[in-house]
């Protein structure tokens, strides 16, 4: 084993990434590339799949210099990818019909308005565990099919494939001839019955979605076929794991007993708590998602999505430009002792759990003829750890299950200031973890557990090392005060349309 590695590929929001863990579950090398967004009217976010491809197949040939090791040594690769990003193309000639519909975006607001006026609502929660929103791969799939010139009826007559991008990069990694998906990823379609597991034919029918679009629902650890020999010097690599980024998260934080929770701070935030083969349904905005199915067996997670955590930091950056660099903001926080009343409610592309509110925009609300920069800037990383404070209140409630720690991930977590304000607003410890690409390293864990790299999960236990444990030092009076403001915040945000 001293010798091999396991390669994962991490397709994420904002950039796409490849990692190489040897045996411990170390890092050994890395390679990254940007993703363009692309922002066709207010609102719509998209991405280019051909770019996604190139980008996977750049950073896959950088993490070998990085790793100054061989594609040979490569046991198996590990795929996990941003959810619901939808992409539809021709299965002959490989070119997607349309760019790639992402997850953020809400182009599909009035799809999602018939389903409601429909009254599919509960038919939806009842078998996805999700609810109507733009958010979910369905819409989107309907949307494109109606809107390319054509689309419907190359689609009906069985031209066109449909994946999220975990399928299109692997039905790309194998020389286009495996077209799968794995259980945690179809849980986010809005077309998968994650308690039959199964494909929904009313839920196809409701949306007019031919079936012969969709993927095979495999499990997230087996191989689902071998790399083109095109794309590693001739040799062929198991491609033999694959999640969503942030159940793979779960998984690299070794959440596997129920009541353990993440939350991953990238360019939204994602908490999910492990509930075992039990489906908990939630009264509050939670989702209830597929966490993976491994040799048969599912096992599901609670989940509250908040769409907007480290874009509004690229926001302050690219946005307002009041910043250069992300890492900027934590020394601007901590020099300052509180926003003084500012707060920033940055629903640029509406609220997720436990609101679900498309139509709310972003506010900015406290200002004084003293907020500066600085203020602006502590109250937008605030914000993030206001969001995920609202979320574990209700998935307290929802699994009954006290929330006594929280490990933490994703490119935020590496901001001291958040961690510990993070840590005061929910009042229990927040522990980062040593390796910090957990959704890379949860990949990689199912890819090497489907080809007897690591025998069974007991074997990783050792490796999860906490890098810093903080604690809360504020007192619950003021946790309270801070957060009745935020609440009034999103209030007043939630009336302004
Ligand atoms: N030090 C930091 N402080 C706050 N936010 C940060 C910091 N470093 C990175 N970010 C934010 O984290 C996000 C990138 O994290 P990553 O996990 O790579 O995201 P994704 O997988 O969504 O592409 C960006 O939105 C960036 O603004
Ligand atoms: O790309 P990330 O890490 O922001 O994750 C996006 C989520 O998977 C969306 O559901």
């Amino acid at each position: 084993m001293s010798d091999t590695y396991i390669l994962s590929l991490d397709q994420g929001t904002t950039s796409t990434r490849a990692i190489i863990f040897d045996h411990d579950g170390h890092i050994v090398g890395i390679a990254q590339r940007p993703i363009k967004q692309i922002y066709p009217q207010p609102g719509w976010v998209e991405h280019d799949p051909i770019e996604i491809w190139e980008s996977v197949r750049e950073v896959m040939d950088e993490v070998f210099i990085s790793a100054s090791i061989k594609p040979s040594q490569i046991a198996a690769i590990g795929i996990t990818n941003q959810r619901e990003t939808a992409v539809v193309w021709d299965k002959t000639t490989g070119q997607p019909i349309y760019n790639a519909v992402v997850w953020q975006s809400r182009q599909t607001t009035e799809v999602c308005d018939k389903l409601k006026q429909g009254g599919h609502e509960a038919i939806i929660r009842e078998r996805t565990g999700l609810r109507i929103d733009p958010y979910f791969s369905g819409t989107k799939v309907a949307w494109i099919l109606d809107h390319v010139d054509g689309a419907r009826s190359r689609a009906e007559k069985g031209e066109l494939l449909f994946g999220t991008i975990d399928t299109w990069l692997i039905w790309n990694l194998s020389g286009r001839l495996v077209h799968v998906t794995d259980y945690s990823n179809a849980s986010r379609t809005l077309l998968y019955n994650i308690f039959e597991c199964s494909w929904d034919k009313d839920l196809l029918e409701i949306l007019d979605i031919p079936a012969s679009l969709l993927p095979k629902v495999s499990s997230s650890s087996e191989v689902y076929g071998y790399t083109d020999p095109a794309f590693f010097n001739g040799i062929a690599v198991p491609i033999a794991g694959a999640a969503g980024d942030q159940q793979a998260a779960l998984f690299g934080q070794q959440c596997f007993e129920p009541g353990m929770a993440k939350n991953t701070y990238g360019t939204g935030c994602f908490m999910l708590m492990n509930t075992g083969e039990t489906a908990v349904r939630s009264n509050h905005g939670l989702l209830t998602t597929i966490a993976w199915g491994i040799d048969g067996n599912i096992e599901y997670a609670l989940e509250g999505s908040v769409f907007v955590a480290g874009s509004a930091i690229q926001w302050l950056r690219d946005g307002l430009e009041l910043i250069e660099s992300a890492a900027e903001t934590d020394a601007y926080a901590s020099g300052l002792d509180s926003t003084e009343g500012v707060y920033v409610v940055p629903a640029f592309v509406g609220l997720g759990t436990p609101y679900w509110d498309s139509d709310v925009r972003g506010a900015v609300f406290g200002l004084t003829r003293g907020t500066g920069k600085a203020h602006l800037i502590r109250a937008t990383l605030e914000s993030i750890a206001y969001q995920t404070k609202d979320v574990a209140l209700v998935m307290e409630e929802d699994s009954g299950i006290p929330i006594s720690k929280l490990r933490v991930d994703g490119g935020a977590v590496g901001n001291e200031f958040l961690m510990q304000f993070q840590c005061d607003m929910l009042g229990v410890s927040v522990e980062r973890p040593t390796v910090q690409e957990t959704t890379a390293l949860g990949a990689a864990y199912l890819a090497g557990l489907a080809v007897g790299y690591w025998k069974d999960r007991t074997a990783l236990v050792g490796q999860a090392k906490v890098d810093k444990r903080f604690e809360p030092m504020i007192s619950e009076q003021k946790r309270k005060q801070l957060h009745e403001g935020w609440i009034k915040a999103v209030n007043a945000a939630a009336a302004f349309k």
